[in-house]
């Protein structure tokens, strides 16, 4: 491979030279399209992603190109991408492999890159998919696939609408029928509520072997649904009762048909809506009863078992009272729905007691024609998970305990490896997420201890979930359920005592983060809190530095919702992750850090969550820092338990914050660029009051960090402008805002803020201009060299330091946490800098303001990790 003087390859010369033609040329000649520049070890993919050409980066990738290569700072090409904004291009990394959680060098993650929440969450969706694809196909090119036919029906819908009823009698044959005709015979059972999720697999008559799950329609149950909504092969039964009114009717149908939608990303499930209590209707005061006369037709249905039943139906039970009402609910849901629900045409009104009606039929032979198209389309099940399905129900039986179907790592592999001897431990974790994925076990991978496997997820949702999350069951139901109120491990195993395990059970609940515990003793549950925040809790302050900042992420569409599992998660996600103990409530949480609160708290409608932070001191960049941790929790929790719930961010008025109004108002993206594209004010739309976009965006860079000094030093802009206007990163509109300013000063003020709220990319051309125009401002805002400070070494020298520390700034950290000149809480602080440059700089920053001491000690630490650095800080 020719090496040219530069050290490039010709492959990154016609990369970099954006000669896509030559690069495609060079690619079918032979080019080694993996070999690495020698003056940073980066391939032609990392080239090509820092440019943009995803055209390019497809074709090097297809031709054997690394997507995980990295380069000397242990960059991969998607950090290349995700730097430059260029989302095609990342998008195609993370799809052909790309990692988005790799760190380089200073542990910044592609991820850390994302331009805002959305992308994130959308990046980390593409990943998520792009692995279960490649791991299945690996798993059938290794083992090869058998269809198996496993078809489930999920019923949903608000408590006594008929769910369980209904899969009692779906479940029934010709037998119960005849039984349930005879004169005197009762089909009322007394409702007794499903306690979580309740699962079971039978034959159904005339449709076939069916796995159905009924899912409780108390709300306290929901918490936990979502971890099981997700599901291939699935048909979704939504029940309502027709003798609610309407709106209730459509509410409540809503509510589940937004939650089937939230838990169902990448597909378009197929649902039935089916109206219960057909036989409560009265026919004389239902407004659509048709009155014609109702001769008698013959009706025919099969039992299943090829018999042919004829049944004599009234023409009238065609007419029925409310199927017009259930009509419209159909109709009104599949126009809402149409573009993520298959929702079924057919208006099914029935009796859930009954076993053979004419709409019983109607909604197997549905389930017949639905469950016929999904196995159609089925795709083979990878041999060996296919086989360890098969063993399931045995195991359960035979090699766990009679109460608590589970099985530790060890011991099922063991038993796999008894009927495939060669089967590595790689391959079996990959098989059994597939049945993960299925829905057919739950695999818990703790990171502490050992895997976890449930072999029946109806025991997790009925034995386990139902009673904790059950008011009535759980020992706390006496107390205020206020954040104070904790459970003991002595009353969860009070409450579990057939359960031989406790210590398993709580591993499982801390798993899927229905409780923290700060002390392994007592258990917070999120999800039994019952009292709402009260408005004390967040009051005024009369401090006059005080600074407020907040975000909004609201649902995008009347078809999205948090689930029901979304705040209490958060919630758990806060204890653990947040230095100090945060308060909870039902709605709301409230945390403190350094000299920055902050608060989460949703909307009575439970449709948004408006974060936000402030700051008594005017502390910006705390402010900052705690508010993306905060929006980083609700995102990640969104991706876990709300994955096809689409959501809009928004800012937060400042204004109306800091006046600490009952309401939340905030602006959207859209309106923040456009008021900044003409101005620096904003007015809002229904306060009427204007405030200024720059007070409202937290966002802390090095133009504003140090606008002061850059306002002093750069004098006329006129060049600046120009090259800028070339560049394409401002409009004549900017050109003329700015040279509108009377005073060289206020033309500068208005050329920052304009650069600044055009975001990283116009920053960084921003500041490549500088180095030719003006390199003293460049070099201030590179290396945050101050005016008046020269005298101090580690400001005299910090851009040279901020340069070479980046590379050492790890091994620098270690050691002046161990000789406690650094706290933990300061080196998060640190290390949770994006680039490797800002984590230089922030080092300097705190080991500068410690005082004689520090430096002295950062010295000698210099001396051993990297000689000729001590030397500068002298
Ligand atoms: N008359 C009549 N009663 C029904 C019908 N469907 C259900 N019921 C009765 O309504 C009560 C509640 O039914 P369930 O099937 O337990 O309700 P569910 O939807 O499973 O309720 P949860 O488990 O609490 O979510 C029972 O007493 C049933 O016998 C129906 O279509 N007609």
């Amino acid at each position: 491979m020719a090496i040219n003087s530069i050290q490039f390859t010709p492959l990154h010369r016609a990369i970099t030279g954006g000669h896509t033609e030559t690069c495609e040329l060079l690619i079918r000649s032979g080019s080694d399209v993996k070999a690495v520049d020698d003056e940073d070890q980066s391939t032609a993919l990392h080239e090509a992603a820092a440019q943009g050409l995803t055209g390019t980066c497809e074709r090097l990738i297809l031709s054997g190109a690394d997507v995980m290569a990295i380069d000397t700072y242990q960059e991969t090409p998607l950090h290349h991408a995700a730097d430059r904004g260029h989302a095609g291009t990342c998008e195609l990394l993370i799809r052909e492999g790309a990692d988005v959680n790799a760190k380089d060098q200073m542990g910044t993650t592609p991820l850390d890159q994302a331009p805002d929440q959305e992308t994130r969450r959308h990046w980390k969706n593409l990943e998520k998919q792009a692995k279960q694809e490649r791991s299945y196909h690996e798993l059938l090119q290794q083992s090869g696939g058998v269809k198996v036919n496993r078809f489930k029906v999920f019923v949903g819908g608000k408590e006594t609408t008929g769910k369980s009823t209904l899969k009692r009698s779906l479940n029934k044959g010709l037998l119960s029928a005849l039984i349930q005709r005879l004169p005197g015979r009762s089909v009322d059972k007394p409702h007794d509520p499903t306690p979580g999720v309740d699962i079971g697999t039978f034959h159904v008559p005339g449709v076939g072997e069916v796995s159905v799950w009924d899912f409780a329609g108390q709300s306290e149950y929901a918490v936990t649904h979502s971890m099981f909504m997700d599901a291939e092969n699935t048909v979704f039964i939504v029940l309502y009762s027709i003798l609610d009114d309407s709106e209730t009717q459509e509410k409540q149908v809503h509510w589940w048909l937004c939650f089937i939608k939230s838990c169902n990303p990448n597909r378009r499930p197929d649902v039935i809506l089916v109206a219960s209590h057909a036989d409560k209707v009265e026919p004389t005061t239902a407004a659509d009863h048709t009155s014609s006369p109702h001769p008698l037709v013959s009706s025919h249905c099969s039992d299943g078992l090829g018999t042919q039943v004829t049944f004599n139906i009234p023409q009238q039970v065609l007419d029925k009272p409310g199927r017009r009402r259930a009509a419209r609910v159909v109709q009104a849901m599949q126009a809402e729905f149409k573009d993520h629900l298959r929702i079924a045409d057919e208006v099914i009104l029935m009796d859930c007691r009954k076993t053979r009606t004419l709409e019983m039929d109607k909604l197997k032979s549905l389930l017949v024609r639905i469950s016929e198209a999904l196995l159609h389309h089925q795709r083979d099940m990878p041999r060996l998970s296919a086989k360890i399905m098969k063993r399931l129900p045995k195991w359960s039986e035979s090699k766990t305990s009679p109460k608590c179907p589970v099985m530790m790592w060890p011991d099922y592999v063991s038993e796999v490896k008894a009927f495939n001897r060669h089967v590595t431990e790689d391959f079996l974790d990959k098989s059994t997420r597939f049945l993960h994925h299925l829905g057919e076990v739950l695999f818990i991978t703790p990171a502490t201890s050992d895997h976890i496997l449930v072999l029946k997820p109806n025991w997790l949702g009925t034995d386990v979930f139902g009673p904790i999350m059950a008011p009535d069951n759980f020992p706390i139901s006496h107390r205020l359920r206020t954040s104070r109120d904790f459970v003991t491990r002595a009353e969860i195993q009070e409450v579990f005592q057939d359960v031989a395990d406790v210590d398993l059970l709580i591993t499982l609940l801390q798993e899927f983060q229905l409780c923290h515990s700060y002390n392994g003793r007592e258990f917070i549950f999120p999800g039994l809190l019952m009292q709402t925040m009260p408005p004390d809790k967040w009051q005024l302050t009369q401090e006059p530095k005080v600074v407020y900042f907040g975000k909004q992420v609201q649902c995008a569409d009347s078809t999205d919702m948090f689930s029901s599992g979304f705040f209490p998660r958060v919630q758990t996600r806060l204890m653990r992750g947040l230095e100090n103990r945060p308060l909870l409530w039902r709605d709301g949480a409230k945390c403190a850090d350094r000299n920055v609160e902050g608060l989460i708290k949703l909307s009575p409608d439970g449709r948004e969550v408006n974060i936000c932070v402030r700051s008594a001191q005017g502390d910006k960049v705390q402010c900052g820092k705690m508010l993306q941790q905060l929006e980083n929790i609700i995102a990640d929790v969104l991706d876990e338990c709300s994955p096809g719930t689409g959501t809009v961010e928004k800012v937060l008025s400042a204004r109306a914050l800091k006046e600490h109004r009952e309401e939340f108002y905030s602006y959207g993206k859209k309106e923040i660029s456009k008021a900044a594209s003409e101005g620096d004010t904003i007015v809002h739309p229904t306060l009427g009051f204007t405030e200024q976009v720059s007070d409202l965006l937290c966002v802390v860079t090095p133009l504003t960090r140090y606008r002061p000094e850059l306002v002093k030093a750069l004098g006329r802009v006129e060049p600046i402008l120009d090259r800028l206007l070339s560049r394409g990163i401002l409009g004549d509109e900017d050109r003329d805002c700015i040279r509108a300013k009377e005073t060289p000063q206020d033309k500068t003020r208005e050329l920052l803020d304009i650069v600044g709220r055009k975001g990283e990319r116009a920053s960084r051309v921003f500041k490549a201009i500088l180095e030719q125009v003006h390199p003293h401002a460049a070099e201030m805002i590179k290396e945050g060299r101050l005016c008046g400070e020269d005298e101090d070494p580690l400001i005299k020298n910090r851009p040279q330091l901020v340069q070479e520390l980046k590379y050492v700034v790890e091994p620098i950290l270690t050691h002046l946490l161990s000789r406690g000149i650094l706290s933990d809480e300061e080196c998060d602080i640190i290390k949770a800098n994006r680039t490797r440059h800002d984590k230089a700089r922030e080092l300097l920053d705190i080991v500068g303001r410690k005082g004689k001491v520090a430096r002295q000690v950062f010295k000698e630490v210099l001396e051993e990790v990297s000689p000729h650095l001590a030397e500068m800080v002298a």
